[in-house]
């Protein structure tokens, strides 16, 4: 007997991204608890009894996207220090307004601030690496989003932490907060290879390994610039994914994020790991770090997700303009014109995101039993017509302000626009407050 649905969804189109049906047309969506119950034609849809009845002409109905690399409370610092290369924009900018800024307080309103952008651009999942990740934990729950939160780890003093044992004994504490938080997932956020020695990588790679059934995941930056490589050579002897291969923090549960300069082996090696590569095209040409070749990762069989990074660097956290930055980027690289087609750029920011992050049972797609993290795009605005296929509608035009409503785990958190757990008008106030503050001393 069919389950009684708390919401019926009926929508114009309903992008799955299960491949034995990737695009329905004339079809609803019910969602019972947090979970999906049923995708029928409308016919049937229309004789089942639900709470609550969405009706949404026009629209696609899709899995909610996520982005899978990002620091939200540095939302904070957006348009702070603009047209730099990162060596300069980190240590000349960021790190010192950083030790100056973050705080519990700081941590709440910044992350509060990304979530309303992400929320209004289709995000319903992130995954984040930043100090105070508890008040992130408490912030993120509050608002009903889907987190990982990649703590941090490096050899430097913090506000948050002073040395890599406070790091990971404080993260360790988060996970052990949370482990029944249906909404967070704890990761190990080990910085950079040039911020953490060799000890401590083997420290994190053991632990996450042993601890919990290896249930841990590992997010890093790395291969970002040239120049990191080339310092890994002089300081180490080696380059950085080798250092990690050394160093056991390759593996399944690996999420690497950039890899921008990178040759034939370093790809090898990351395929013979079965690891993650997080895309940040946006990020990374406004560093003016490079271009990663992501066709060459594909090709070689690596799961590519996508991340807008933190908005200092960006300056969006909008996950629709990253999967055009992405589908753009590959074809202007590679000379192939198919090196990213939209529907893989999509698959990139939903599914794939969703098998980084060991989700992909319960996210990433429209299927029956999965999460219902949902989300719905008008495609009625003059910009997005005519329609002919919706998924190219959704990757090349910008179809991120169009997103109309968000579900997650099944609770609405978008109605036509209005955010139902945020309060924008407050979270603008405590930015611009910020801004104030900052500004005055910088
Ligand atoms: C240890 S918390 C995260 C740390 O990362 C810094 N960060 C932000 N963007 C980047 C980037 O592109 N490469 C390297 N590090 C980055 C952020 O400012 C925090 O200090
Ligand atoms: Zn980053």
């Amino acid at each position: 007997m069919q389950q009684p649905a708390n919401c019926l969804i009926f929508a114009q189109w309903i992008i799955t991204l299960d491949p034995a049906k990737p695009v329905l047309t004339d079809h609803a969506l019910a969602i019972a608890g947090d979970r999906i119950s049923a995708i029928l034609p409308t016919v049937e849809a229309r004789k089942l009894a639900a709470d609550k009845i969405v009706e949404l002409p026009n629209h696609a109905l899709m899995p909610g996207l996520i982005n899978s690399h990002g620091h939200a409370a540095m939302s904070l610092f957006r348009g702070m220090a603009d047209d730099l290369p990162l060596d300069t924009w980190l240590n000349e900018h960021i790190w010192p307004a950083e030790g100056q800024w973050v705080s519990e307080e700081f941590v709440r309103d910044g992350v509060e601030l990304a979530m309303a952008e992400m929320i209004r651009s289709g995000t319903t999942t992130f995954s984040d690496m930043y100090f105070f990740p508890n008040i992130a934990a408490k912030t993120i729950t509050k608002a009903g989003m889907r987190a990982q939160l990649a703590f941090p780890v490096f050899e430097f003093p913090s506000n948050w932490g002073q040395t890599p044992d406070e790091y990971i004994h404080k993260g360790l504490q988060v996970h052990d907060d949370n482990k029944h938080n249906p909404l967070i997932t704890v990761a190990f956020g080990p910085h950079a290879p040039y911020t953490v020695g060799d000890d401590t990588m083997s420290r994190v790679a053991t632990l996450a390994a042993e601890l919990h059934d290896g249930e841990f995941n590992i997010q890093i930056h790395t291969h970002e610039t040239d120049f990191e490589v080339e310092q890994s050579i002089k300081d180490h002897g080696m380059r950085p994914i080798q250092r990690l291969a050394e160093r056991g923090l390759l593996g399944p549960r690996t999420q690497c994020v950039h890899l921008v300069s990178l040759n034939d082996d370093d790809i090898q090696t990351l395929a013979d790991h079965n690891c993650h590569a997080v895309h940040c095209p946006e990020s990374n040409m406004k560093l003016a770090s490079g271009f990663s070749p992501v066709k060459k990762m594909l090709d070689a069989g690596i799961n590519v997700a996508l991340g807008t990074d933190g908005a200092a660097s960006n300056n969006t956290l909008n996950l629709f303009n990253e999967m055009r930055a992405a589908a753009l980027l590959a074809k202007g690289l590679s000379g192939d014109a198919c090196a990213v087609p939209d529907s893989l750029a999509l698959q990139m920011a939903t599914l794939n995101g969703a098998r980084a992050m060991g989700l992909d049972n319960d996210l990433g797609s429209l299927e029956i039993g999965k999460l219902a993290d949902v989300i719905a795009v008008d495609l009625s605005a003059v910009e997005q017509q005519p329609v002919y296929e919706p998924i190219s509608q959704l990757v090349y035009t910008q179809a991120g302000s169009a997103v109309s409503h968000s579900w997650i785990n099944g609770k609405l958190v978008m109605d036509n626009r209005l955010l139902t757990t945020l309060n924008i008008d407050d979270i603008r106030e405590r930015a611009q407050a910020w801004r104030q503050q900052i500004a005055k001393t910088s």
